[in-house]
């Protein structure tokens, strides 16, 4: 039995300061657990290294938890451009807090800049979803987090992001329905405006 502290705080919006470090050992541990548990052995040849390796699988897949976006946002330039920017087809490899399976696809970021002109790196935007992929998540949840926090640190007049993704618990097992696909967004600021709604889903959906 795996037995220690658990996190102080439980929320899905907790700080990364407060998350405790990353626990390999742990991690690992449970693993094995499970290989017993499904009636495996995991001292046979091709499972002895699978606890290891899969600790230091999950390390990356939860990398997440223990970054913020203003560890990502940090580029940003006084351009002087005040339309709008986005970035569209991010690939997106998250997990689903339901079952621990994946969830993938593309995310969509866009966003109006303020009357500064105070944009980021293109690249920036990518990175900032993937420190919310990188959690247990659901993909609600996952799409206000990248709006919300873009608002928070650029200050834009307004930020659209739409994600669409497979969900492997769907597809893999349960419902067992491949190929559907889930669409979320979060629409902050100037972009609820109907004609620049209108015009950035034009941009997102034409290919
Ligand atoms: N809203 C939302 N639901 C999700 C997400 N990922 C998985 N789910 C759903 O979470 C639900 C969990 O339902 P439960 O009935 O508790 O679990 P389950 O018995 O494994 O359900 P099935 O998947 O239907 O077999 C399922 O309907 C999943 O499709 C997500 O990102 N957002
Ligand atoms: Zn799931």
């Amino acid at each position: 039995m795996i037995t220690g502290p658990i996190a102080p705080l439980t929320g899905a919006d907790r700080p990364a300061a407060d998350v405790p470090p990353y626990d390999a050992a742990r991690a690992e541990a449970a693993v094995r657990e499970l290989l017993l548990a499904v009636g495996e052995n995991p001292d046979r040849e091709g499972l002895k290294e699978t606890p290891a390796r899969v600790a230091r699988a999950y390390a990356e897949t939860f990398a997440g938890l223990r970054q913020e976006p203003e560890d990502v946002l940090t580029t940003t330039f006084d351009l002087g451009h005040e339309e709008m920017v986005l970035v569209k087809d991010i690939e997106v490899y998250s997990t689903c807090e339901h079952h621990l399976v994946p969830f993938h696809g593309v995310a969509h970021v866009g966003y109006i800049p303020n009357e500064n002109g105070l944009i980021t790196g293109l690249s920036k935007l990518a990175r900032l979803v993937d420190v919310f992929a990188r959690r247990p998540q659901v993909q609600e949840r996952m799409t206000t987090q990248i709006a919300d926090s873009l608002m928070k640190i650029l200050e834009p007049r307004g930020v659209i992001v739409v994600v669409e993704c497979e969900h492997l618990c769907m597809s893999m097992r349960g419902v067992r329905k491949p190929g559907s696909r889930t669409v979320t967004s979060a629409v902050r600021g100037q972009m609820r405006d109907a004609v620049t709604r209108a015009e950035a889903m034009s941009l997102i959906i034409g290919k």
